[in-house]
């Protein structure tokens, strides 16, 4: 199989920094302060993002050496943050002690355990690639939708593996995502997406990691209308144009109370799994650029699970541009309706 050690390291770092920030979710929610910054963009980032960068770039580092990587964070708050550093050092301690013996993991195989600060920053430092369209590198998002992690909500930690600007492989852990909206049994999922062989689900805890990706799963595709579009959009009145979207969704005919609002790429994976068809991103502001590490990875489980992701246009997303995409808008729809969903984006940008 292509890319059989690359999704199986993918998917076991993914699946020990959802560990991480499983248990770092706890202490964020009881004292906020005291674990989170805020960068020089205003965004917030916390323990939970910088250590489960710090685990997947290790991991990768460790078995790809020659790979490069595309991470939203860097080291450089850490570096005048004494207190911030500490914290992190000690809860990747307790987490490797944790997951190593959870799951009997051979020395080594996800990289050395962290002994120091510097050794934490280094490792997160490689996240400095500027990615573009030859080569092979990884786009990392270690926490997607860190503002719904401070919530308590949903967030998810996003790899993807890209080759000449064209993603390849694709895992997404969903620390929080029920396996069924409406009568939910299990909270936790791990995706996974590799180029023509087809999206996949398993359990994120509690199950070994090993070379078998789960269960195929597929998006809906036999509505019969787009009334019966069920739609993902944001949380976020600043991340997506709600008004926007509620005007779509009126040329659509989408009945209000079809939209789930949720953060970060478990909307991408929502819709793989068939729980819901629609994700509509419209800007709030046309200066704002999306970074790779938010979509590349949600993008190829949708191609690979019957589905289509485009801008707001209909143009395809293109990941070989650098750090940052070159486009406005998201939307991924099953195929079905993807093309109907364009016409009344363009429709609705019109007026
Ligand atoms: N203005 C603006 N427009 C669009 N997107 C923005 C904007 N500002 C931030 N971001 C990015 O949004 C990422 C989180 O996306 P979400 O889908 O979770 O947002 S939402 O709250 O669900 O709407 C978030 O990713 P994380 O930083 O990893 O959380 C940001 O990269
Ligand atoms: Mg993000
Ligand atoms: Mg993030
Ligand atoms: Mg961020």
């Amino acid at each position: 199989m292509v890319y059989e050690k690359e999704a199986y390291i993918a998917r076991l770092a993914v699946q020990k920094a959802a560990y991480l920030t499983r248990a770092v979710s706890e202490k964020i929610l009881a004292d906020k302060a005291s674990n989170t910054i805020t960068k020089e963009d205003k965004s917030p980032v916390t323990v939970g993002d910088f250590s489960a960068q710090a685990i997947i770039i290790n991991a990768i580092k460790t078995n790809f050496p020659n790979d490069e990587i595309v991470g939203e964070e860097d080291g450089h708050d850490l570096t005048i943050n004494a207190d911030l550093s500490n914290k992190i050092l000690a809860e990747l301690t307790k987490n490797d002690e944790l997951y190593n013996s959870k799951f009997q993991i051979k020395d080594e195989l996800l990289g050395q355990n962290f002994k120091s600060t510097d050794q934490i920053i280094k490792v997160i430092d490689q996240g400095n690639s500027e990615g573009g369209n030859k080569g092979r590198y990884w786009a990392l998002d270690p926490i997607d939708g860190t503002k719904g992690f401070l919530r308590g909500d949903q967030y998810a930690i996003c790899l993807a593996l890209i080759k000449d600007g064209k993603v390849e492989l694709g895992v997404i852990g969903c620390p929080n995502l029920p396996d069924s909206f409406d009568s939910p049994s299990y909270k936790g999922g791990l995706f996974t997406g590799i180029k023509s062989q087809g999206s996949f689900y398993t359990k994120l805890y509690d199950e070994k990691i090993t070379e078998n990706l789960g269960e195929r799963i597929f998006m809906k595709n036999s509505l019969k209308s787009t009334s019966e579009l069920k739609v993902c959009e944001g949380v976020e009145k600043g991340h997506s144009s709600h008004d926007d979207q509620f005007k779509i969704k009126t040329l659509l005919n989408i009945p209000n109370g079809q939209t789930l609002n949720l953060d970060s790429q478990v909307k991408y994976c929502s819709l793989s799994k068939g729980l819901a068809e629609l994700y509509l991103r419209l800007p709030v502001n046309f200066q704002y650029r999306e970074k790779i590490w938010d979509h590349a990875a949600g993008n190829i489980l949708i191609t690979e699970s019957g589905g289509k992701v485009s801008d707001m246009y209909g143009n395809e997303l293109d990941f070989g541009k650098g750090r940052y995409l070159d486009s406005h808008g998201v939307i991924a729809c099953n195929s079905q309706f993807h093309s109907e969903v364009i016409k009344a984006v363009k429709e609705t940008i019109k007026s």
